[in-house]
Formats: structure tokens, sequence, C-alpha cells
């Protein structure tokens, strides 16, 4: 099968990146670094891009790794006890771990895009990580344009979001032709998603950011009532709403922007695997004019403002609600 050994290097670097989340959130080290954008990152994010650009390193040396961290930072002399610590993390999965390779590994990350490269956001949602509420480690592989391949890890996710006590911890896993299946964290069990086709009763609700700085939540609600959603739409942070839409329990994921802020512009990492896991699930996605994401053009897509993603059968009238309002 097409892109087999880049979904078992990125099922597996994805898992270990995933379990040194859980790790840092246990053992209560899980705090803020402020980037220069003021946005935060915590030893979890660079820990788990060290480990996933390390694995792609090791796997295929010529790949590029377009990722959101790097590590200007944590070269800085005030932040050596948090190298130490996020080595100490790493060494548990990578032996040949030490500052200096973590340092490089997590700096591998500072490709561009260009025919074939990968995309990380070693943790998208980083405030709910914050928070203890959800998060995504989403890895994609882009080719000529085209995401093939799309892994993104979800480890406070419950495998039903219907049995919200119920296991939790979940891969997903989508390339390009072949589906999307979802994988239990703790058993392994498999199985395929295909609940983005159509939406029904028990899903007719909208899914959005939890973080209400991130999409203009009142035109995205008045977008879920004018095609008839009446339910309060779920909030979740991070690139998990995607796979939401994709195991259909919601039918709806809307991203639009504030016109406070007319510059702001997604980045790709935040995106592909989402993006790839609906697509394969049966759903549309593309930006709030209908156009297709860019992916391959720059880090950021200049060229797109907004997300629809939905399930297919509502996607046309989602389209045309929200050109009617903007
Ligand atoms: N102003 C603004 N507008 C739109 N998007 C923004 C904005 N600021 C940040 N971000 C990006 O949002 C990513 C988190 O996604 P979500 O909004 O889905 O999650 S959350 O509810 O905020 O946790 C988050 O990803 P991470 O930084 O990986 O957490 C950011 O890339
Ligand atoms: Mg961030
Ligand atoms: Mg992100
Ligand atoms: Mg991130």
């Amino acid at each position: 099968m097409p892109y087999e050994l880049e979904k078992q290097v990125a099922i597996a670097s994805v898992i270990q990146a995933a379990k040194l989340c859980v790790q840092i959130q246990q053992d209560r080290l899980a705090a803020a670094i402020e980037k220069p954008d003021f946005s935060p990152v915590t030893i979890a994010d660079l820990g788990a891009q060290a480990i996933i650009c390390q694995a792609i390193a090791a796997a295929f040396p010529q790949d590029v790794v377009v990722g959101e961290e790097d590590a200007k930072l944590l070269r800085q002399p005030q932040m050596s006890e948090q190298l130490e610590q996020i080595t100490a993390y790493v060494r548990i999965h990578v032996s040949e771990a030490s500052a200096d390779r973590v340092l490089d590994w997590i700096d591998r990350g500072n490709g561009k895009v260009g025919d074939r490269f990968w995309t990380l956001d070693p943790i998208d949602g980083t405030k709910g990580f914050l928070r203890g509420d959800r998060y995504a480690i989403a890895l994609a592989l882009i080719e000529n344009g085209e995401v093939k391949l799309g892994v993104m890890g979800c480890p406070t996710l419950p495998l039903d979001l219907n049995q919200p006590q119920g296991e939790r911890g979940v891969l997903f896993v989508a390339v390009k032709g072949q589906g999307a299946t979802q994988i239990a964290l703790k058993t392994g069990a498999t199985q395929p998603i295909l609940g983005a086709r159509t939406a029904n009763k028990s899903n007719f609700r909208s899914t959005e950011s939890v973080e209400s700085r991130h999409g203009n939540l009142p035109l995205q609600r008045a977008i879920a009532q004018a095609v008839g959603m009446t339910a309060e739409p779920l909030s979740i942070d991070s690139m998990a709403k995607y796979a939401v839409v994709a195991r259909g329990e919601a039918a709806l994921y809307l991203r639009l922007p504030w016109a406070e802020y007319p510059d702001y512009r997604e980045n790709i990492w935040d995106h592909a695997a989402g993006a790839i896991v609906l697509e394969e699930a049966g759903g549309r996605v593309s930006d709030m004019y209908g156009k297709p994401l860019e992916f391959a053009t720059n880090a950021k897509m200049l060229n797109n403002r907004g997300i629809i993603a939905s399930s297919s059968d509502i996607y046309d009238a989602v389209l045309a609600a929200l050109q009617e309002k903007v």
C-alpha cells in the first residue's frame, strides 16, 4: 500500500509523543512558557516535537518538517532547567537523547514547504492542554500540494463522545484514498470511521473552539442556525473538532475570522491532519469561500480565510448561508 512506511513511522512517533504529553501532565509539569507572540508553549510541546522530528529524520533523512515550534527560546541559558526536563522525558522514548540533540531535533521542524514535506503541530490546543482539556498531536505528510497522510493523537478525547465517562485516548489515521481509522490508544482496537457522509438528527450540531479569540463565535452560530441547527455547539479544543465531525458526533466545524483580526491567517499544521481525516471519513473541507485549502504555498495559508468542515450532505447549504452573510 502507498505510504505504508510513512504511516507506521508517523503512528509510532505520535504515540510516543502522546505518552510524553500524558506523563508531563501527570507529573504536573505542564506550565506555560510565553512565546514572542505571547501564545503559550510547554515542555510537552517541545518534547513532542523533538520525538517526532527525530523519528522522521531516522526513517526519511531527506524529508523536511514544517513544525510549529523551534528551539530558539530553549537555547537561552535561563531555560536550562526546562531543557534538562525535556531531555529526560525524550530519553524515555529515544535512548540516544542528549540536550544538544534534543535542540537539534526540535529545530528540524524549521523546514520550508516544498514538493514533499511533513507538517507538525506537537500540541494543537496548548491552551486546552494547560487547562487539562482536549488537545491533539498532529502530523501530516504533504506531497505535490496534497495531504497524503494524517495522524492525530488525542490522549484525552473519549472513544465515543456519547459516553463521556468511557475510555479515553484515541489516534486518528488517514491515508489519501485508503480511508480513515480510529485506534484506541490503550488497547489498539481499530475501527474505520465513515461518519461524515450524512448529517442526522442526533449529530445536527456544530463544534467550535473553546477560546473565543480563535473564531467569530456569533457569526459561526448564525450560520449554524441558518442551516437549521438549533442544538448548542460543542466546544472542543484543538483539531479534535475535525475528528468529531469525521466520527459523526457533530456535522459542522466552522472557524470564521473576526473582523478585528483581518490579517490572521491559519497555519497549515493546525489543519492538514484534521482535514484528511475528515475527507477520508466522507466529509468536506474548504475555506469560508469554498476554496480548497492551500497546504503547500506557505506555512501560513495566505490565500485562504476561515474554514468550513462538515458532513458532505450539508456542505453546499453551509457555503450558501455563509455567502449571504459575508
Ligand atoms: N487569533 C487566532 N485566530 C485563530 N486561530 C488562532 C488564533 N490564535 C491562535 N490560534 C490557533 O488556534 C489553535 C488552537 O486551536 P483551537 O482554537 O481549535 O483550540 S482552542 O480551543 O483554542 O484550544 C492554536 O494552535 P496551538 O498554538 O497549536 O495550540 C493556534 O495556532
Ligand atoms: Mg501554539
Ligand atoms: Mg495548533
Ligand atoms: Mg501547537
